[in-house]
């Protein structure tokens, strides 16, 4: 390809980072140069994956076949994706994914390698859910893992290949995947009503039956106390993820590098902190006031401070934990002082 379709394939990814998410993009062109490229085509490809995975009108088979064989076609020149429904919100992307492949070919290959990696395991892994409910905990943090967990795993491996972050990063997978978990469960909680009302539930069938049959009930302002209490207990399984997130993030050395992953961290430290014990999770889609985001990114500098966060917010759902006729109001509140003392 000529220097003018290069640069063309390179503005249009980042052109769909910006439509994606306006301001997870501006997170990412913080990065360091060497990484920001990579980084943001990971995001895009991961994105067109998640786009096919997202589409209830794609028949089934087609659906499977597409997430296991997407690895291979980001390889493929002028390969593009036509059959996603006519509402998809990123149809878009895949229509003129030709243009990322071909920005994707002319990087480093030792970032290619880890991208194709991470996006076969992935598209295996939301294969694999196509024909199966999150029914237990280990199924939960099994989907979270392959839709989550391994982004986390596959950027530690591009930090690593980019030598602004040490070696030891390639092989960091626990703590990575613990940092995807925390994010994805944190968006799981918050989303409840936007994906119910979509047919979709991610909420493990283990902890929702133990306060109702099926999961329309919680959204019924009669079983409040039960939604809140089953919303409690999501919230406690997100938060055993924090001391391994902390960890995570006291390793890194790259100043660009670590304000990347502390702004989605100390986001969802305040979302859930938000959603616990909140009726109105079950109303409209709870979201953290705009001014509160821009002071947590102004503050999340270092591991230090990261922390200090997340002990305030830890501080703050420990008094939102006042719900006597909350099966789990003891262990919430162990829970939430064995987690500070992790710190
Ligand atoms: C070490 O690991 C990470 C370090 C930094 C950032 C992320 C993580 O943060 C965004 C942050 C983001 O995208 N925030 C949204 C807010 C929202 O989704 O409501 C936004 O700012 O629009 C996020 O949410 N996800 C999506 C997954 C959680 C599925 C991984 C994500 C998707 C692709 C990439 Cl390359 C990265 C991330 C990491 O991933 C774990």
């Amino acid at each position: 390809a000529n220097g003018k379709t290069a640069s063309e394939a390179r503005f249009r990814s980042y052109d769909y980072l910006n439509r994606t998410s306006r301001s997870f993009a501006a997170v990412i062109k913080e990065l360091d140069e060497e990484l920001m490229d990579p980084v943001c085509l990971f995001y895009v490809i991961l994105r067109g994956l998640d786009t096919v995975e997202d589409d209830m009108t794609l028949p089934l088979d087609l659906k499977v076949a597409q997430l296991r064989s997407f690895h291979e076609d980001i390889y493929k020149e002028g390969w593009t994706f036509t059959k996603s429904g006519p509402n998809e919100k990123d149809r878009d992307l895949l229509v003129h994914f030709n243009y990322v492949i071909e920005h994707f070919l002319s990087i480093n290959p030792v970032y290619q390698t880890v991208i194709a990696d991470i996006t076969r395991r992935m598209g295996y892994g939301m294969a694999e859910f196509c024909t199966r409910r999150v029914a237990t905990v280990e199924d939960y943090n099994l989907y979270c893992h392959y839709v989550a967990g391994l982004v986390g795993v596959g950027l530690s491996k591009l930090f690593a290949a980019s030598k602004l972050e040490g070696e030891v990063f390639s092989q960091m997978d626990d703590l990575s995947n613990s940092m995807g978990l925390f994010l994805q469960k944190t968006n799981i909680i918050r989303d409840f009503l936007e994906d119910h009302l979509e047919g979709r539930l991610f909420w493990p069938r283990e902890i929702w039956s133990e306060y109702c049959n099926d999961p329309e009930e919680l959204c019924a302002d009669q079983n409040l106390d039960k939604a809140l209490a089953c919303l409690n207990h999501m919230c406690m399984n997100a938060l055993e993820h924090i001391p391994d997130a902390i960890e995570y993030m006291s390793r890194i050395r790259n100043q660009s590098v670590f304000n990347f992953c502390a702004i989605p961290q100390v986001m969802a430290i305040s979302t859930i902190t938000l959603v616990f014990n909140n009726p109105e999770v079950f109303k409209r889609n709870v979201k953290i006031r705009k001014g509160l985001a821009c002071k947590l990114i102004m503050e999340a500098q270092n591991v230090d401070v990261v922390r200090a966060i997340f002990l305030e917010f830890l501080n703050e759902m420990a008094r939102k934990n006042n719900n006597a006729r909350d099966p789990n109001y003891v262990r919430i509140s162990t829970l939430i002082a064995q987690v500070r003392w992790r710190l």
